[in-house]
């Protein structure tokens, strides 16, 4: 028989990746009962098919790839990477697909856990279907709040659906190695995993809609990336995409849209991501399930009266990366307690109850070779805000740290400077190793660090950082 129970807490939490885990352990810290919702795995998306295990696979390509230019090292890494020993590493980084820890964790920080899959059923009520088939019917006194993050987004094409498609899930969790992989889009997931799977012995075709990669970043970070994956051997084609694919005897066979056609034993499409929210009862509280949840900068919904209803991490489509998720839930279960007890909500910008970082710096790594590092504005965004920006470029190769660094090296420095502000407004860093130099530029941007402090800020010799005198040697003339 199936069994119905009625609970109430403070605050219900929907999806426990790793926003929603961050935000049910904000709200319990401010002495509110907490429950937290969710239907796969503890940990989410980032730590199972997404970050974990496509960093795990990236270390070894990056690392070979660096030490192949050490003199005196290269020799020692000419050969192939150990395939079974590199996947065994990104299962033991993904915990095996399982979340015992993240329980231990839940458990040590008082957040009660219902397994299950939750849907709204009007203002502060959640219904909750239990993998036994029985129903948790949940009241919130004060929020309810939706992490439940985003699924890969398939285009149109025709044929998909009789091939199976690798989406970032395959793509971070195969253990077997595809003879001859095409990759769909040019994004983040598309270069990683391109990286990744051409290094483990598949022939990767990219097929790309744009004329370059990484199109959100600064042109030459998607060039140096290109230029990367072209010397591991990927075939990247720009300007044409699949027209429509088709499966037979096991094999793909893609048509392109240059009236080309491909043919491989697996496709992935890195197309983009869209938010799980089309099954989550939204219409139950006047919304359209499948859009984005729209949020103000505390992440109370817009469109949602009363203010009961936060949506926090990938599902508001302010930056989808996890650290910035976190930040958010960071502030967003902070402003539920300071709302719930009737203190003072501080939401002037860089207040302790606004994601002001959101807006202006949002710090980023893509982790291939070379690695691209870039926070807050991209020239094209600084032209658009129309702020008076002036643009400092510096070629990374220069600097004595990269000579120390690798044989060769080829990298590049873009600074952007706010003139009316004599601050650092955007930073993008495009070179082998540059992404431990990030958090440098995070601190500028979100610092606000006058141009004339940072010009005290001495970096050491004889490393990458050195780059950071360089390019304000090279904006002071
Ligand atoms: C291949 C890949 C690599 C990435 N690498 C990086 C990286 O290196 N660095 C980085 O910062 N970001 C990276 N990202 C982005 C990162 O994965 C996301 O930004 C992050 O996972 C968002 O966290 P979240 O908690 O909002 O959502 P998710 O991690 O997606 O978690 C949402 C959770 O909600 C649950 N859920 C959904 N609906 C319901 C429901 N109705 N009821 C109950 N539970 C529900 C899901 O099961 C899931 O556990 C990567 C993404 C991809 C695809
Ligand atoms: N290292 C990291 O921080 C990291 C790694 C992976 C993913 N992520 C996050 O995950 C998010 C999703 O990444 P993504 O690469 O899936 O998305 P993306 O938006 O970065 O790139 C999508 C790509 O797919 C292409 N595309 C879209 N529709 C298409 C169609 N119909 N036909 C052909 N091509 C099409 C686009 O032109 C683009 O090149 C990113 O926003 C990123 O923040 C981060």
């Amino acid at each position: 028989m199936m069994n119905e129970t009625t609970r109430t807490y403070d605050v219900i939490v929907i999806g426990a990746g790793p926003v929603g885990e961050n935000v049910a352990e904000r709200t319990r810290a401010a002495g509110l009962s907490t429950v937290i919702v969710e239907r796969e795995l503890l940990g989410g998306e980032c730590s199972f098919w997404a970050c974990d295990p496509s960093k795990a696979l990236l270390r070894p390509v990056v690392a070979r790839a660096d030490a192949r230019r050490v003199p005196g090292l290269s020799h020692a890494v000419a050969g192939p990477l150990d395939v079974e020993a590199v996947l065994a590493h990104r299962d033991k980084m993904s915990s095996y697909w399982k979340d015992d820890d993240q329980v231990d964790w839940l458990d040590s920080v008082s957040v009660d856990l219902v397994r299950g899959h939750g849907r709204l059923d009007g203002p502060r009520k959640v219904s909750v279907q239990t993998p036994e088939g029985d129903t948790v019917r949940l009241t919130a006194r004060y929020a309810v709040a939706v992490s439940t993050g985003t699924s890969a987004a398939l285009p149109g094409i025709p044929g998909l659906e009789n091939v199976r498609p690798w989406t970032s899930r395959e793509a971070t969790s195969s253990d077997r190695v595809p003879a001859r992989l095409v990759v769909v889009g040019g994004g983040v997931v598309a270069v990683e995993m391109a990286t990744v799977w051409q290094a483990l012995g598949s022939q990767v075709t990219m097929l790309v809609l744009e004329d370059g990669l990484l199109q959100r970043m600064e042109p030459f970070a998607g060039e140096l990336v290109t230029d990367g994956l072209r010397e591991a051997g990927v075939d990247i084609r720009f300007g044409t995409s699949a027209a429509s694919v088709g499966r037979e005897n096991g094999e793909v066979r893609v048509s392109l849209t240059d009236g080309g056609e491909l043919v491989a034993d697996e496709i992935l499409l890195a197309t983009g991501r869209a938010p799980r929210t089309w099954d989550l009862g939204l219409e139950t509280i006047g919304l359209t399930p499948g859009d984005w949840l729209k949020v103000d900068d505390t992440f109370r919904v817009t469109d949602v009266a009363d203010g009961w209803f936060y949506a926090v991490g990938d599902v508001n489509q302010r930056a989808l990366l996890t650290h910035q998720g976190k930040y958010q839930a960071r502030i967003a279960g902070t402003v539920i307690g300071a709302r719930a007890k009737g203190e003072q909500v501080d939401d002037a910008p860089w207040g302790t109850h606004v994601a002001t970082a959101d807006r202006t710096a949002v710090p980023q790594v893509v982790f291939t070779h070379p690695e691209v590092a870039s926070v807050g504005l991209t020239t094209r965004e600084a032209e658009q805000s129309g702020r008076r920006i002036k643009v400092v470029d510096y070629d990374l190769s220069h600097v004595a740290g990269a000579h120390q660094y690798a044989d060769g090296y080829r990298g590049q420095a873009r600074m952007l400077i706010d003139l009316d502000r004599d601050t650092v407004a955007g930073v993008t860093f495009a070179g082998p190793g540059v992404g431990e130099l990030l958090h440098s530029a995070t601190i500028a941007v979100a610092g606000e660090v006058p141009i004339d402090r940072l010009w005290h800020a001495v970096p050491a010799f004889p490393t990458i950082s050195e780059v950071w005198l360089r390019l304000l040697e090279t904006h002071r003339g």
